[in-house]
């Protein structure tokens, strides 16, 4: 078993840690069955078995003020557990901590028109969010294939990116303010909502990409804006991955995308061979580039032609289509969205990577050589939201060989992979967050400095280390 850093030190029987949990939440709100702790012990990673001690289900954020301090006095250690979605194990409970799951904060509340923001608890799913705003004619922008499952409150915490980045940014973009619970159980509301606020340090931005570590989001205002009209999505094929970030800058020479992904054909054909979607053409090419944008009037239709036939002329795009309807724009996402669904089947190491735009090209061609060069054995599926400089690099896990040793093999080109990270001043987690899986590695992206004021931060939000320990920095 992979050993983690977590601390779970209480003295306390599980029956004595039921009761008291009871006590704060009721008897209906506590769970230590099997099946809700192997559920609600994990996230879609699938390295560390989940261990947790129980599973408790506040309903209001003094609920979760009380937990924390009751963690505190027992020196029980807490993980907050969302739709679960994370890749890096942010939210796995493995060294017997209580998990606390935000399902029932789920209340969507305080619409306000004017300042077009509505108030949303932690365990909202986004498409519920997504859903509300529609209902009201505006739009939340941060969107990616596990909207239907993910919870606001876990977007907040790991900064959720996605696949409309390169327009609209990342959930720290949407968040107006905040009540969090801190390591030391105390209420704190952050920004009270206001546009413009400079009273000091924004303390918001330490708790949104903060993982837990510092405290739990228990309720956010989030931001909404008008809804972009008629998405039209492109899908291009492009021989060769140098030339994707050429079709890149002359499409944005004339034109505001709202999304630019790209993706390599071995992972259009794995999701192409479960048969829910057609292929986009018949030219199969090594590379595929998916643009977006908003088609207002004829000549926004007529300035994605110039772009496209002007990239065929240059030689980097040789067959594309375009989508006429929603279904067939959603047929196209699919192609993309699906990917990383579908590759899961495989057992993948992930990584989450990024670096400037400007410099993707030798960067992605460094990478390329290195793990094509030390993983002759491994099928290599390149996809990802290019368009701001994130690439998603999965190795696939050959049937026949071994879980444990096959991440083991895997770490171990890592180091070299981060290594050229560091080199392009990239980082090593560009929107999955560090957790447990990333956390070895944040020196190629963090300063030691840097590192060492993360842990003073730490220190001073969560003393005890009681919020989600042994994610993001070792305490
Ligand atoms: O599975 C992955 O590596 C990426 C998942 C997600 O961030 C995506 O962009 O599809
Ligand atoms: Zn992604």
């Amino acid at each position: 078993m992979i050993q983690t850093s977590g601390n779970s030190m209480t003295t306390l029987t599980q029956d004595a840690l039921v009761e008291q949990l009871s006590a704060i939440v009721g008897a209906d709100k506590v769970r230590t069955d099997a099946d809700s702790l192997e559920t609600f012990g994990k996230d879609w990673t699938k390295i560390y078995p989940p261990k947790p001690s129980a599973i408790v289900f506040p309903k209001t954020t003094q609920q979760v003020a009380d937990i924390v301090k009751f963690a505190n006095a027992q020196n029980v250690a807490l993980v907050p557990s969302g739709g679960r979605t994370g890749l890096s194990a942010g939210a796995v409970a493995a060294n017997g901590e209580v998990v606390v799951a935000f399902d029932y904060m789920n209340q969507i509340s305080d619409f306000n028109a004017t300042d077009r923001t509505v108030k949303c608890g932690a365990g909202v799913i986004t498409e519920q969010l997504q859903t509300f705003a529609e209902e009201h004619d505006l739009f939340y922008p941060v969107d990616f294939a596990s909207a239907g499952s993910s919870q606001i409150g876990g977007n907040i915490s790991t900064n959720a990116g996605g696949i409309k980045v390169i327009r609209w940014g990342m959930t720290r973009d949407w968040v107006a303010g905040m009540t969090v619970v801190t390591g030391e159980g105390e209420i704190l509301e952050l920004n009270k909502d206001l546009m413009k606020n400079n009273t000091g340090y924004d303390m918001r931005q330490l708790f949104i990409g903060g993982e837990g570590t510092l405290g739990f989001v228990t309720e956010a205002t989030m931001r909404l804006t008008r809804t972009p009209k008629n998405l039209t999505v492109l899908v291009l094929g492009i021989p060769e991955l140098d030339d994707v970030m050429k079709v890149l800058s002359q499409f944005q020479s004339t034109m505001d995308l709202t999304a630019f992904e790209f993706f390599s054909d071995k992972a259009m054909q794995k999701v192409l061979a479960r048969g829910d979607v057609p292929a986009p053409f018949e030219t199969s090419t090594d590379f595929y580039a998916l643009i977006e944008f908003e088609a207002v009037t004829d000549a926004d239709m007529d300035q994605a032609m110039v772009q496209f036939e002007k990239c065929m002329e240059e030689g980097w795009v040789v067959d594309g289509v375009i989508s006429q309807s929603e279904t067939q724009a959603a047929n196209l996402w699919r192609l993309r969205e699906d990917i990383s669904e579908t590759i899961s089947e495989w057992t993948p190491y992930k990584n989450d990577i990024s670096v400037v735009v400007s410099k993707v090209p030798p960067f992605l061609r460094d990478i390329d050589e290195i793990v094509t060069r030390e993983y002759p054995d491994f099928e290599i599926i390149w996809f990802g939201h290019i368009g701001d400089g994130n690439l998603h690099l999965n190795i696939l896990k050959p049937d026949d060989l071994a879980k444990e040793e096959f991440f083991e093999r895997c770490g171990k080109v890592s180091t070299w992979v981060f290594e050229i990270v560091e080199k392009y001043q990239g980082s090593v987690s560009a929107e999955h967050g560090v957790g447990m899986t990333k956390k070895p590695y944040l020196e190629y992206t963090r300063s030691a400095a840097e590192i060492a004021y993360m842990r003073a931060v730490k220190k001073v939000f969560d003393p005890n280390n009681i919020m989600n320990p042994g994610k993001l920095i070792d305490a």
